[in-house]
C-alpha cells in the first residue's frame, strides 16, 4: 500500500516516518499528476494559510477535490483539518481556499496562539472500540483548530472539554476573568465522515498508531 502525505509545508516526514514505522510507504506529493499514483492522502498539519498558498501555486486545489469527490480516504491532521473542512472561521485577512467535503464549520485557532499549545489525555471511546487499546490518546495539540460544528453524516470521534468561559471572537479564543469557574463545553477535535477522517491533533507525534490504523 502507498499512501500520498502532502508535501508541501508542515509536518509531512513526520507522517511519512510514522507510516514507516508500520510497515507502509508514504510518498511526497507536489504536484496534481502525483496524486493519481496513490490510493488515498494524508494532508498534515502545518499553516494552513502558507500550505493554501502553495497549494493553488501548484494548481493542487482542483485535483485535491476530485480525490476526495472519488471517495478516496483522505485524513486531514490540524492544518489538514481547516484543508477538509467545508467552511472555517478566524482565517487572516483575504481568507484563504479550501479543499472541502467535510461537512463542518472549524475554526482556525480555537485554541489560540503557538504559545496555547498543550498536550492532553483525550477520551476516544470510538477508536478504542474499534482497534482495542486503551480509552485514551494522547493529544498534542499545536496552535491547534477546533470543529465548531458538524453536519448530518460527521461522525464525532473525539471531544476535549474546555471551559466555558472561554468565548470565541472573530480569530482567537478569548478568556473572562471570572471568580468562579465556569462549567466545562466540549469542543470536538476529531471527526469522520465516510472516508474522510479529521483531527485537530497531531498523532504524527505520538507513539500511539491507532489513527493511522483506522485510517
Ligand atoms: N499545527 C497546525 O497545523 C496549526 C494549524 C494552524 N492553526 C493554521 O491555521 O494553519
Amino acid at each position: 500500500m502507498v499512501v500520498g502525505v502532502l508535501a508541501l509545508q508542515g509536518s509531512f516526514n513526520e507522517h511519512i516516518a510514522a507510516l514507516k514505522r508500520l510497515g507502509v510507504k508514504g510518498v511526497e506529493i507536489r504536484k496534481p499528476d502525483q496524486l493519481q499514483n496513490v490510493s488515498s492522502l494524508i494532508i498534515p498539519g502545518g499553516e494552513s494559510t502558507t500550505m493554501a498558498r502553495l497549494a493553488e501555486y501548484h494548481n493542487l486545489f482542483p485535483a485535491l477535490r476530485e480525490f476526495v469527490k472519488m471517495g478516496k480516504p483522505v485524513w486531514g491532521t490540524c492544518a489538514g483539518l481547516i484543508f477538509l473542512a467545508n467552511k472555517a472561521v478566524g482565517q487572516k485577512l483575504g481568507g484563504q481556499e479550501l479543499v472541502g467535503g467535510l461537512d463542518c464549520t472549524v475554526h482556525r485557532n480555537f485554541f489560540g496562539s503557538q504559545i496555547q499549545s498543550f498536550e492532553a489525555e483525550l477520551s476516544v471511546p470510538a477508536l478504542a472500540s474499534q482497534e482495542g487499546g486503551p480509552e485514551t490518546f494522547r493529544g498534542v495539540f499545536i496552535r491547534a483548530p477546533a470543529v465548531l460544528d458538524v453536519g448530518p453524516d460527521v461522525d464525532v470521534l473525539a471531544d476535549y472539554p474546555v471551559p466555558s468561559n472561554k468565548v470565541l471572537y472573530s480569530s482567537s479564543t478569548v478568556e473572562i476573568q471570572e471568580e468562579n469557574a465556569m462549567p466545562e463545553k466540549k469542543v470536538i477535535v476529531a471527526v469522520r465522515q465516510g472516508n474522510l477522517l479529521g483531527t485537530a491533533f497531531h498523532p504524527e507525534l505520538t507513539a500511539d498508531t491507532r489513527w493511522y490504523i483506522i485510517f
